[in-house]
């Protein structure tokens, strides 16, 4: 168990009654990383940062956060330097924007002249005195999310928190996290939409039943998982001539499939990744035939998939 990491966990199980929300999980995220939490509904997400964040206690296992177990003493005093958005904030409509941060402020022991700022920060600097009844979904959670920075935390951790976000709006949240990361906050993030973490986190782990199955970089579980590439070769004629023809025959386990639009005539092989670089040779060969070549890596929903049953089951 690495104690200087910002946040270890060694066993960690939880049980309500007869529900294994949580079982024998083992995680270690460093400072400064972005790390992403996925899995089915019921996968045992939010259970884990509750008790990593000490509102739950763990049934057994151990949690250090900044070298500090959550059920010492002195865990009083980091829980203070954590951020937490909840997956459903609650909010009271009849506050402003900047009189709820002042609340949350109070109760975090947070200095009072940071909300201003932190309204700022996340885009509402000059809806502060509106009251909530009259915000969006999505200005509430950018109001849930300033609340889970107030008092600059060293951890965060975010239960969806790009819910209700528009486009521009996930941008700009993903940009503060970045600049987060940089002054060496470590941030915890769980999403359904694994488009949006795939290019974003550092590293992941795959929950599902309560168990992390699969940890790594979206480069690492993509290899782990041995998941296909996609290699589109655009040809200058008909590509249903060379499917018939034998010409990627010797390559095991490709899968071939033609696509025409208009003029254009493509090829999209599904090649394992060991046979990439002979089916590039072999794409070589076409010549003046190939008019464009694509190679498009697995998404992060594809390695989710691939996982099996497992990473759907609801509870
Ligand atoms: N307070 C509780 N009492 C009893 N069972 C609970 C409690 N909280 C969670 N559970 C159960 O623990 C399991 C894990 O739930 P959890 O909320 O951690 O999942 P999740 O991965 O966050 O799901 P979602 O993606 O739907 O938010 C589920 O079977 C859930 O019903």
């Amino acid at each position: 168990m690495d104690a200087n990491a910002a946040i270890a966990l060694r066993g960690v199980s939880k049980q309500y009654g007869a529900v294994h929300a949580v079982t024998e999980v083992d995680l270690c995220v460093q400072r400064g990383e972005i790390f992403g939490l996925i899995g089915h509904n019921g996968a045992g997400k939010s259970t884990l940062f509750k008790m990593m964040l000490g509102l739950v206690a763990p049934s057994s296992g151990e949690i250090l956060i900044d070298g500090k177990s959550i059920s010492g003493r002195d865990f009083r005093a980091t829980r203070r330097s954590l951020g937490y958005l909840p997956e459903n904030v609650v909010l009271y409509d009849n506050l402003s924007g900047l009189e709820t941060l002042q609340f949350f402020a109070r109760l975090k022991g947070a200095p009072l002249n940071q909300c201003q700022p932190t309204l700022e920060r996340v885009g509402l600097g000059s809806a502060g005195q509106r009251p909530l009844r009259e915000y969006s979904k999505g200005m509430r959670q950018r109001l849930g999310f300033a609340q889970a920075l107030l008092g600059s935390p060293r951890v965060l951790f975010l239960d969806e928190p790009s819910n209700g976000l528009d486009p521009q709006a996930i941008r700009d949240f993903y940009a503060t996290l970045n600049e987060l990361r940089n002054t060496g906050v470590t941030v915890l993030i769980t999403s359904h939409i694994l488009a949006e973490l795939q290019e974003r986190v550092d590293r992941l782990a795959i929950m599902s039943a309560g168990r992390i199955q699969a940890l790594g970089t979206v480069q690492a579980l993509r290899e782990q998982q041995q998941a296909p590439l996609h290699i589109e070769l655009v040809l200058a004629s008909e590509a249903d001539a060379l499917v018939a023809s034998p010409f990627f025959s010797g390559v095991p386990g490709l899968g071939v499939q033609t696509t025409a639009q208009g003029t254009t005539h493509s090829l999209v092989l599904t090649c394992p990744r060991a046979s990439k670089m002979a089916v590039l040779g072999l794409a070589a060969q076409l010549g003046s035939r190939l008019l464009d070549l694509k190679i498009q890596e697995p998404s992060l929903e594809d390695v989710f998939f691939g996982l099996g049953d497992a990473s759907r089951r609801a509870a």
